[in-house]
This record gives C-alpha cells, structure tokens and sequence, in this order.
C-alpha cells in the first residue's frame, strides 16, 4: 500500500506492538507521530526511525493518554507539525489488576477520547480528509479471561464502543473515516511479563500464556 502524503498518530509507540504498526506505516512512506508516556524509550524509536525513513518522517512526542490535555495537545502538535491526520491508532494499553481504575482510563477511556478528537480532526464534515482510524482491543475484548475480569470488561468495552461508532449512520455517510478494531492474540511484548503488583494471578497467567506457545 503506498501511503505516501498520508499522516499517523500512533499512542503508545514506544516499544511492542505500536512500534510495529508505527514501523509499519512508515516503511509505507506515511509520516508518524509516536506518542507516548515513556519519553526515553520514545525518543530512541524515534531516533531509530528517523536515521531509516528520513528526519521529518517521524517525531516523538510526550503523552500520557490518561491525562485528557495531554491526549488534547499531541493532536494539535500533529495538526501543526504535519497539517492533517490520516490514520490514527488508538494503541496504548496495560495490563493491570490492581490499578485497575487507571487501567479503565489507560486503555477504554483514552480510546474514546481519541476517537472523539479522531472524528473532529479527520471527518470529512469538518474540513478533514477523511481516514481510518484503528482502536486496539484484544482477543480478551471477544472471549471471558478469569484471571484478569478488568483487563476484558475494557476491551470487550473497546470493542463495543467501536463497532456502535462505526455502524452510525452520519459516521458512514459523511466522515470518510473507517472505524476498526483490532483483537490481536498474545503477541510477545512487555505487557505479558506480568509485573509483581499487576494483580494477575501469576499462578494462571504463565499456564494460559504456555498454552498458545509463550513460555514467561
Ligand atoms: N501483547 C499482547 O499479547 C496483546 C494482545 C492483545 C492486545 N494487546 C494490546 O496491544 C496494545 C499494545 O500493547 P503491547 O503488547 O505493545 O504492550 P507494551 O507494554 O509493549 O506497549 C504498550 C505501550 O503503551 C504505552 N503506554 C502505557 N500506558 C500509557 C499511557 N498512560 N499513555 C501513553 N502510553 C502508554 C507504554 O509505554 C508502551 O509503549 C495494548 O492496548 C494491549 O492491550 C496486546
Ligand atoms: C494471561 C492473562 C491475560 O488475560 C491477560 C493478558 C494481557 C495482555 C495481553 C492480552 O491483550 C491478550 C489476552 C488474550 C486473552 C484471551 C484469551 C486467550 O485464552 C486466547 C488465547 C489466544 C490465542 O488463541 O492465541
């Protein structure tokens, strides 16, 4: 696919898998914005990036998506940086039992936030291009897993929040945007090394993970 003129936010491109959708896009020829809460590992994929796609192909910027005026501000970095946006992914995620409510703003409440700045930035309606913009859920956000109810509620929660978007008639007659969610199984990335305080009954968690080949 030749993506060349078309501009991506990415959250959560630090590392895993929005590296990949970030490196991805830009082997494309799109420009990226990686926008993450973790400023030295996002400096560094930044850095990468630019040294094999060129300086002004991709530029990091700091955004906790928890925090509204941060996820607010790297749009308006985006727009002014590269003047319009494309493609967004609504990424960023953890895995986290015990933070639960930080968890629920993490990865259900930021994807909502985003989506609402993706459709006033993109929609054809207001003066965007029009574009498609990707919610990342999980294969949890399809199927019950015991050990982490939170973790599914929002992703089952993502899920739902997508497909109503998607499926509203003004979204489809008029934004020129596609709304897509994506269920990825395990992937091996940082979330699935369940930290000590995550909650995650680590007596499950490796089991369930060596089960579809993963040995953590
Ligand atoms: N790896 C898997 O097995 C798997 C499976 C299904 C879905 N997912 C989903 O994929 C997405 C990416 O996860 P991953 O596997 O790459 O894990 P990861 O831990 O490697 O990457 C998550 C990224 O999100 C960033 N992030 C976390 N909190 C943030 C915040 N408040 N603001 C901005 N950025 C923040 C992290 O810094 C990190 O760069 C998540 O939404 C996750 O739920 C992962
Ligand atoms: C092992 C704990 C798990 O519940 C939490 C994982 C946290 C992050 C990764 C996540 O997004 C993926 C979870 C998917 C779990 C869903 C059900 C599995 O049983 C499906 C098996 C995957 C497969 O079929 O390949």
């Amino acid at each position: 696919m030749n993506l060349s003129g078309k501009v991506a936010l990415v959250t959560g491109a630090a590392q895993g898998l929005g590296k990949a959708f970030s490196e991805s896009l830009l082997s494309q020829g799109a420009k990226v914005c990686l926008a993450d809460v973790k400023v030295q590992q996002g400096k560094t994929t930044a850095a990468e990036f630019q040294k094999t796609f060129g300086n002004d192909s991709a530029f990091f910027e700091k955004c906790d998506v928890s925090i509204a005026d941060d996820v607010t501000n790297v749009f308006k970095k985006v727009k002014s940086k590269y003047g319009q946006i494309d493609i967004l992914v609504n990424n960023a995620g953890i895995a986290n039992e015990t933070h639960w409510r930080k968890m629920v703003d993490i990865n259900l409440v930021s994807v909502i936030q985003g989506t609402q700045l993706g459709i006033e930035y993109m929609s054809k309606e207001y003066g965007g291009n029009g574009g498609v913009i990707i919610n990342v859920s999980s294969s949890a956000g399809l199927v019950p897993v015991f050990i982490t109810p939170v973790y599914c509620a929002v992703k089952f929660g993502v899920v739902g929040f997508t497909r109503s978007v998607a499926v509203n008639p003004r979204n489809r007659s008029t934004s020129g945007i596609r709304f897509c969610c994506l269920c990825p199984a395990f992937t091996d990335t940082d979330i699935i090394k369940f930290k000590k305080d995550s909650g995650i009954n680590m007596k499950y968690a490796p089991k369930i993970l060596k089960s579809v080949g993963i040995n953590k």
